[in-house]
C-alpha cells in the first residue's frame, strides 16, 4: 500500500503540542506537509520563545512518521511565527473610507458557504468542512455570519465571551482546531438579533476586520440564507475567493439555490461547487437507504449551471446529534461514511488550491 497524506496525519496526531495540550495537527502548528513517494516533509510553526520546548516535539513527530511503512526519509523543521500584523487603526469617529474589497489581515483565502433557503444544512456543512480541513493540517477560521440565527457556537461546542484586551480588537475562540467568531458569542443566548441593514453590515465588517484571526490558510464564512445585505457586504468588503452553495434536492430549494448562484455571479465571486445535503436518508437502525427529499436534483442543477457537484451528504441522525452536542460528525465519528464525505470535500478543495 502506498503512503498517503492521511496516514502521515494520523501518525502526527499522536504527538501532543506542549503549549495547547491538543495534538500538533489540531493545534494548528503543522505546516506545509508534503508526501512524495517515500519522502515526507513538514514544518512546525511555533512561537520562537518556545523553541526549546518544541525540540522534543519535532523529534517525536519525525520518529512516528519514520516508523510508518513506506517511509524512507523524513524532514521536520521548526520555524518561528511571522510577526503579527499590527491591529487596524479603529479610532472612534474616524469617517468610513469607501473602499473596494480588501484582504482580511493574515487570511490567505475566503470561502463563503451559502444557501438560497434556510434550514438546508449550510451551518452543518460549514462546521464539518472547517473541522475536516483542520484535521488535514490546514489553518482554518470559521466566521459565523449568520447574524440572524448564529449556530456555530453550539455546533463547535464554544461558549463564553471573546476577550478584547485592547478594546479595539477581538480575540476569536478556538475548538477542534478551528478558530471561530460568531455574533452568537456577542449576544445573550436566546436573544433575538433585531438589526437593520447598516448596523448589520457594521457588525459583519467588525467580525471580519477587527478579529485577530492570526495566520489562516482559509476562512470559511457561514452566511445567512438568501441573497441579502450580508452576502453583498461580504463580497463588497472582502476578497472572497469562492462560494459553495448548499441545497437539498427539492425543487423549491433548488430555485433559491439558483438565485444564490446568480447573485455570486453578479458579485464576481467564483462558484467552487454545489453540495447536495440530506441527499439519501440512511436509517440509523437498519442502514436502509431512501430518498426523502428526492435525490440527484442538485447534481442535475450543477450540470445545467456548469458548476462542480462537490458532494452528496446523506441525511443521518448522527450528523444532527453530533452537531447538537458540540462536536461535528467529522470530529465525533471521523471514520463514519458521513464524516468521510466531508473529508472528501476538504481534500478536493485542498487539491484545487481553494483551501
Ligand atoms: N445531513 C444531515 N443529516 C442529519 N441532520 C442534518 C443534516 N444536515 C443538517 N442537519 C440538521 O438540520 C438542521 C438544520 O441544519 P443547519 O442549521 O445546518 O441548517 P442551515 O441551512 O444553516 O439553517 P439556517 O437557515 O438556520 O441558517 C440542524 O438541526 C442540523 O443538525
Amino acid at each position: 500500500m502506498s503512503l498517503t497524506r492521511e496516514t502521515v496525519l494520523a501518525a502526527l496526531k499522536t504527538i501532543s503540542d506542549p503549549i495547547s495540550g491538543e495534538d500538533i495537527v489540531g493545534a494548528g502548528i503543522m505546516r506545509a506537509l508534503t508526501v512524495e513517494g517515500a519522502e515526507v516533509r513538514f514544518v512546525l510553526e511555533i512561537d520562537p520563545a518556545q523553541a526549546e520546548a518544541y525540540g522534543p516535539v519535532r523529534d517525536g513527530a519525525e520518529k512516528v512518521v519514520s516508523a510508518l511503512a513506506g517511509v524512507d526519509k523524513v524532514s521536520a523543521l521548526l520555524t518561528g511565527h511571522a510577526a503579527k500584523a499590527p491591529p487596524p487603526d479603529l479610532k472612534p469617529g474616524k469617517p468610513a473610507q469607501p473602499q473596494g474589497p480588501q484582504k482580511i489581515p493574515g487570511v490567505d483565502r475566503i470561502i463563503a458557504v451559502a444557501s438560497g433557503k434556510g434550514g438546508v444544512g449550510k451551518s452543518t456543512v460549514s462546521a464539518n468542512l472547517a473541522c475536516a480541513l483542520a484535521a488535514q493540517g490546514r489553518r482554518v477560521g470559521l466566521l459565523d455570519a449568520d447574524v440572524y440565527g448564529p449556530s456555530q457556537p453550539r455546533m463547535l461546542g464554544i461558549s463564553g465571551r471573546p476577550a478584547s484586551p485592547d478594546g479595539k480588537t477581538i480575540l476569536p475562540m478556538r475548538n477542534h482546531g478551528v478558530t471561530m467568531m460568531s455574533m452568537g458569542l456577542m449576544t445573550n443566548e436566546g436573544q433575538a438579533v433585531v438589526w437593520r441593514g447598516p448596523m448589520l453590515m457594521g457588525a459583519l465588517q467588525q467580525m471580519m476586520m477587527q478579529v485577530q484571526w492570526g495566520a489562516l490558510d482559509v476562512l470559511i464564512v457561514d452566511l445567512p440564507p438568501g441573497t441579502g445585505d450580508v452576502q453583498m457586504t461580504l463580497a463588497q468588503k472582502a476578497e472572497v475567493d469562492g462560494a459553495i452553495i448548499v441545497s437539498t434536492p427539492q425543487d423549491i430549494a433548488l430555485i433559491d439555490a439558483r438565485k444564490g448562484i446568480d447573485m455570486f455571479n453578479q458579485l464576481h465571486v467564483p462558484i467552487l461547487g454545489m453540495i447536495e445535503n440530506m441527499s439519501t436518508h440512511i436509517c440509523s437502525n437498519c442502514g436502509h437507504e431512501e430518498h426523502i427529499f428526492g435525490h440527484g436534483g442538485v447534481a442535475a442543477e450543477a450540470a445545467k449551471l456548469n458548476v462542480p457537484l462537490l458532494a452528496e451528504v446523506p441525511l443521518h441522525l448522527d450528523v444532527r446529534l453530533a452537531s447538537d452536542s458540540g462536536a461535528p460528525i467529522v470530529v465525533a465519528k471521523p471514520d463514519s461514511p458521513q464524516a468521510q464525505v466531508f473529508h472528501a470535500i476538504a481534500r478536493t478543495l485542498v487539491d484545487r488550491g481553494a483551501a
